[in-house]
């Protein structure tokens, strides 16, 4: 099957809206399931604030890259960009509990020099971290966006997270931290990606 990039098998629209009644209804369940009484005081409220949180957090699926990669310039720049540190939040798709880092995100224009505004990198890194993820397909999915819709020349994202399904759970390994890269294009050049690593690597 295809996999547009940007829609993770699914294109935005095919996306139903957000149904909060049923996550608020599946919350409540949960609570029953763990023995919990979802009727006491405290718990009252908390189906319908986790099926916001979760709406929040899940915002990406109904989002597509091309929503935010909108203003590009051709000021006929064609050297390298790299925003280095972009926080990160996103979702294991296995546990349903965070991972959360940095991305650092470099691209090399088009040849008439096409290029973005510096947040609309940040917000592309959150289309697609506001979604059930894994880590090595929301580095790649960041990756083909910026190929594609900024016909850049080379790209290269490098995400470096740490999975709280690992630490707070299950194996329980804290300060772990998955580093996965994408490297497209002319990125690939020996000389260029050095260039990179050592523009992520640099300093504090
Ligand atoms: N490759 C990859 N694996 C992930 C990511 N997030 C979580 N995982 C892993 O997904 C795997 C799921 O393994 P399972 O054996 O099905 O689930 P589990 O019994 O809960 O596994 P443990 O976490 O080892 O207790 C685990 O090894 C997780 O560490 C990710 O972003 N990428
Ligand atoms: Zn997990």
């Amino acid at each position: 099957m295809t996999d547009p990039i940007g829609r993770g098998g699914v294109a935005p629209a095919e996306v139903p809206d957000f149904d909060i009644p049923r996550a608020e209804a599946a919350v409540r369940e949960l609570l029953a399931a763990i023995g919990e009484d979802p009727d006491r005081d405290g718990l009252r409220d908390t189906p319908a604030r986790v099926a916001r949180a979760y709406a929040e957090v899940t915002a990406g699926l109904r989002q597509s890259p091309e929503d935010v990669l909108t203003t590009t310039f051709d000021i006929g720049h064609d050297e390298m960009v790299m925003v280095r540190d972009i926080e990160l939040w996103s979702m294991c798709e296995h546990h349903l509990v965070p991972f959360t880092g940095v991305a650092h995100v470099g691209y090399i224009p088009s040849e008439s020099g096409k290029i973005t505004g510096l947040s609309k990198l940040a917000r592309l890194v959150d289309v697609f971290a506001k979604r059930p993820q894994v880590q090595e397909r929301l580095t790649t999915q960041v990756a083909d966006a910026l190929m594609e819709l900024l016909e850049a020349r080379g790209v290269i994202v490098v995400i470096e997270a740490e999975h709280l399904c690992m630490t707070m759970r299950g194996v329980r390994k804290a300060g772990a931290r998955t580093i996965t890269s994408a490297v497209r294009g002319i990125m690939h050049n020996a000389a260029t990606r050095s260039e990179a690593m050592a523009l992520i690597h640099r300093g504090g």
